[in-house]
C-alpha cells in the first residue's frame, strides 16, 4: 500500500492541486488523481473512501474550496491518512474553505494545510514523510530537498 491519492471538489481545482502532484512527480512517488465532490456525488465519495485501503492509499490528499466537506467526508470513510487542502475561494479568499476543513470533530482527523499553493505543496510534501517512515527512497529524496531549500535560502541572503 504505497499510493497517493489526489482529490479534488471541482476540476476548477486543478490549478491549486497541480502543485500537490508536481511534488510528488519530483519525490517519485505513485499516485492518482480524482475528481470526487462529496456535495455532488456522495454516492461515489463514499465508495471511493471504503476502498481507498484496498486500493493501495496510504494516504489520501484532498482539495476543496468554499463549504468544502470532501476532506471530512474521506476521513469519515477510511482509516488512511487525509490531509486536507483548504483551496483559494473567490468570495472568502479561502476562509471558508479553512473553517470547513480544520474544525473536524473529534475522532476523525484531517490534517489541514494552509491555504492555497502553499497549502498544496507542503500536503504533498506531508504525504512524502509518511511514506518515507517506510521508505527509505523518499526519505532520502525528503532530505535533498530540505538541504537544497536551506542552501537556496543561505545563496539569496548573501545576494540581498
Ligand atoms: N467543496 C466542494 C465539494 C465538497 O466538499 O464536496 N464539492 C465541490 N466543492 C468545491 O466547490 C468549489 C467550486 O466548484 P465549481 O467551480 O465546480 O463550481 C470548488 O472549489 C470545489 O472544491
Amino acid at each position: 500500500m504505497r499510493k497517493v491519492a489526489v482529490v479534488m471538489g471541482s476540476i476548477s481545482d486543478w490549478s491549486t492541486m497541480k502543485l500537490a502532484t508536481d511534488i510528488l512527480d519530483e519525490f517519485e512517488v505513485d499516485y492518482d488523481r480524482h475528481i470526487i465532490s462529496a456535495h455532488r456525488m456522495p454516492k461515489v465519495l463514499q465508495k471511493f473512501g471504503e476502498q481507498a485501503q484496498e486500493n493501495g492509499y496510504a494516504v489520501l490528499i484532498a482539495g476543496a474550496g468554499g463549504a468544502a466537506h470532501l476532506p471530512g467526508m474521506l476521513a469519515a470513510n477510511t482509516i488512511s491518512p487525509v490531509i486536507g487542502v483548504p483551496i483559494e475561494s473567490h468570495a472568502l479568499h479561502g476562509m471558508d474553505s479553512l473553517l470547513s476543513i480544520v474544525q473536524m470533530p473529534s475522532g476523525v482527523p484531517v490534517a489541514t494545510t494552509a491555504i492555497g499553493s502553499a497549502g498544496a505543496k507542503n500536503a504533498a510534501l506531508l504525504a512524502a514523510e509518511i511514506l518515507a517512515l517506510t521508505d527509505k527512497k523518499v526519505a532520502e529524496k525528503l532530505i535533498e530537498f530540505r538541504q537544497k531549500q536551506t542552501q537556496e535560502a543561505i545563496e539569496s541572503e548573501k545576494q540581498f
